[in-house]
């Protein structure tokens, strides 16, 4: 069966993530052969930095070294200590990191801190030189619209490439509501910033909803992986059955 369009759009923007508590590099190599089995192959694989080396070795083994491999830091408590992000990062780097997903010290923000913010968010653009930068704002923690925008104009200002809205380990994952109140501080930034969802996004179905809004508040031309990502543990599995249904039992 040929791959529909909207289906092919959403795999070519997928952050194909493993992030469990105890990987090992066996899952990183199942998670390489799903990545195989794709019809479109995922913008990056985002894994744990112990599991870099793994997820790159897999690839290539895979013919699949187009794809970047991503991974988190200041993961996932999302402390106030640029110290620690530009450590973490230094070491992501050295393992062959080629993107960075970093948290946003999300309580300083409540705390009403936003110099400790902006301290760490410098740090991070600082120790990621020219790789792309994506800050995990933990919409579901942020409490309100105007939080999420406070935290999505900070990340913007602070030179992030993405902001991202969860870890996927908070109480509420990603939302279309915070999604809108992003996607708007990005459009009234100048769309350059780019925009991931994530966290508890599990079907092709939900998925749409935040290619949608995106493209709505910044065109559907927007919505390409550069600017545009889904980060998710298990919606590349729905989209193969939803490619390859199976057949009613007899
Ligand atoms: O960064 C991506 C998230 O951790 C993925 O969350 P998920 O496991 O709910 O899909």
């Amino acid at each position: 069966m040929d791959t529909p369009a909207p289906l092919r759009r959403l795999l070519a923007c997928l952050d194909l993530t493993r992030l469990g508590d105890a990987d090992t590099p066996a899952d990183i190599a199942a998670l390489c052969d799903l990545a195989a089995r794709l019809p479109v192959a995922p913008a990056a694989l985002c894994v744990h930095p112990e599991m870099i080396t793994s997820a790159r070795d897999g690839l290539l083994r895979r013919g699949l070294a187009g794809v970047a491999i991503a991974t988190v830091v200041n993961f996932p408590d999302g402390a106030a200590d640029p110290a620690r992000c530009r450590r973490e990062i230094q070491r992501a780097r050295g393992a062959g990191a080629q993107e960075i997903d970093a948290v946003l010290p999300w309580r300083a923000l409540l705390d009403d801190d936003p110099d400790a913010v902006v301290a760490c968010l410098m740090a991070v653009r600082e120790a990621s030189g020219p790789l792309p930068v994506k800050v995990i704002l933990e919409s579901g923690e942020l409490g309100s619209a105007t939080r999420i925008r406070e935290a999505s104009l900070l990340a913007i200002h602070a030179g992030a490439d993405f902001i991202k809205t969860s870890t996927g380990k908070a109480r509420v994952h990603a939302t279309p509501e915070a999604a809108e109140v992003m996607l708007q501080a990005i459009a009234d930034t100048g769309g350059r910033c780019g925009f991931k969802a994530a966290g508890g996004i599990r079907t092709p179905e939900e998925a749409a909803q935040y290619v949608a809004i995106a493209a709505r508040l910044l065109g559907p031309l927007w919505v390409t992986p550069t600017r545009f990502r889904i980060g998710a543990s298990s919606l590349a599995e729905a989209v193969l059955a939803q490619l390859s249904p199976k057949p009613p039992e007899a």
